[in-house]
């Protein structure tokens, strides 16, 4: 079985003819749905500050429709704060956020949480943000919230029209099941589950939201080398088949180089790369932040 931090093991090529897929390219099976496509997200001149701490300076990129866009760094360099600032934890003290041309960093972080999730912005966790008590089915089916169009009293009740609602958000909520293959657990209490699993019912919340843009926050840490390689998997099906753009900011070099179309490269809160994984390994700042060259004689950071 190949190694999860063998580049080789999640690539397209299955998918794609293309050597090195870039913005313009059309990939793979899935060409018509991948086209990468116009610019969705817009991150502006982004700074942040805590107190004396400076996580973030004048960070700009942006995100195309349909891509996979990772944001990498050592330790500190700032890339939870960045996907933060974009879904609205913390407020940027200086710069813009626009979504699909609308400037969404102009609303407070509570309005602009829930615009985004309007406009279809759904996120995973670093630290899993389940209930455990609750079964994989009932955890997914808090994802459909959004969806849901009779109140808590009708739903409640479980009658009429409200019945007929949830049945058919189930049934949503069952091809989940189905595409993450987790059907054999869609009764367990999630809290049972292994971790590699808990990380994947996250994923399924999150779809379930039916997102245009997933924000994926660390997907596969703590994972063994075979749940990495099904998450890579439900990854790129959940971008080829459904065309969804995703943001992820992952510790595994092998996959990010493997599976995004394009990487932002953060150091000490400023960006010091950005371009595809084979111009992001011959920037001569990413290889020095990587490889720590450092007189001081501290531990070099993962290689590239
Ligand atoms: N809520 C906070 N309060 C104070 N400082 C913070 C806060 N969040 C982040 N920081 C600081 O901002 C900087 C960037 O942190 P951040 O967590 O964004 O980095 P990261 O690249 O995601 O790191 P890691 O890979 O270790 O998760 C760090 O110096 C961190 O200590």
């Amino acid at each position: 079985m190949p190694d999860a931090t063998d580049g080789a093991a999640f690539h397209r090529a299955t998918h794609d003819p293309a050597p090195t897929p870039g913005p313009e390219t059309a990939a793979g099976d899935g060409a018509a749905r991948r086209r990468i496509g116009d610019v969705l997200l817009e991150v502006g001149n982004i700074s942040l500050s805590f107190g004396g701490v400076k996580a973030l300076s004048d960070i700009s990129f942006d995100v195309r429709e349909h891509e996979i866009r990772a944001i990498i760094g050592p330790n500190g360099a700032g890339k939870s704060s960045m996907l933060n600032c974009i879904n609205g934890v913390y407020q940027p003290q200086q710069g813009r956020i626009r979504l699909r041309g609308e400037d969404v960093g102009r609303l407070s972080p509570r309005i602009r949480q829930r615009r985004m999730a309007e406009m279809g912005v759904a996120r995973t966790f670093q630290n899993l943000a389940l209930f455990k008590g609750m079964s994989v089915l009932d955890n997914i089916m808090t994802g459909r919230s959004l969806h849901m169009r009779r109140n808590l009293l009708w739903q409640a009740l479980r009658v009429g029209p409200a019945l007929r609602e949830e049945l058919a958000q189930r049934e949503k909520v069952e091809r989940i099941i189905d595409f993450l293959e987790i059907q054999a657990y869609r009764k367990t209490p999630v809290g049972g589950l292994s971790y590699g699993l808990q990380k994947r019912v996250d994923l399924g919340r999150a779809l379930a939201m039916e997102p245009r843009l997933l924000l994926l926050d660390e997907p596969m840490a703590g994972m063994n080398v075979e749940e990495k390689q099904d998450m890579c998997r439900f990854i790129l099906d959940v971008n080829d088949e459904f065309g969804t753009t995703i943001v992820l900011i992952e510790h595994d070099m092998g996959v990010v180089m493997d599976i995004s179309d394009r990487v932002v490269v953060l150091d000490y809160g400023r960006k010091i790369g950005d371009g595809t994984p084979a111009q992001v390994r011959a920037n001569p700042e990413v290889i020095r932040a990587y490889l720590g060259a450092d007189e001081s004689g501290a531990a070099p950071s993962p290689s590239l």
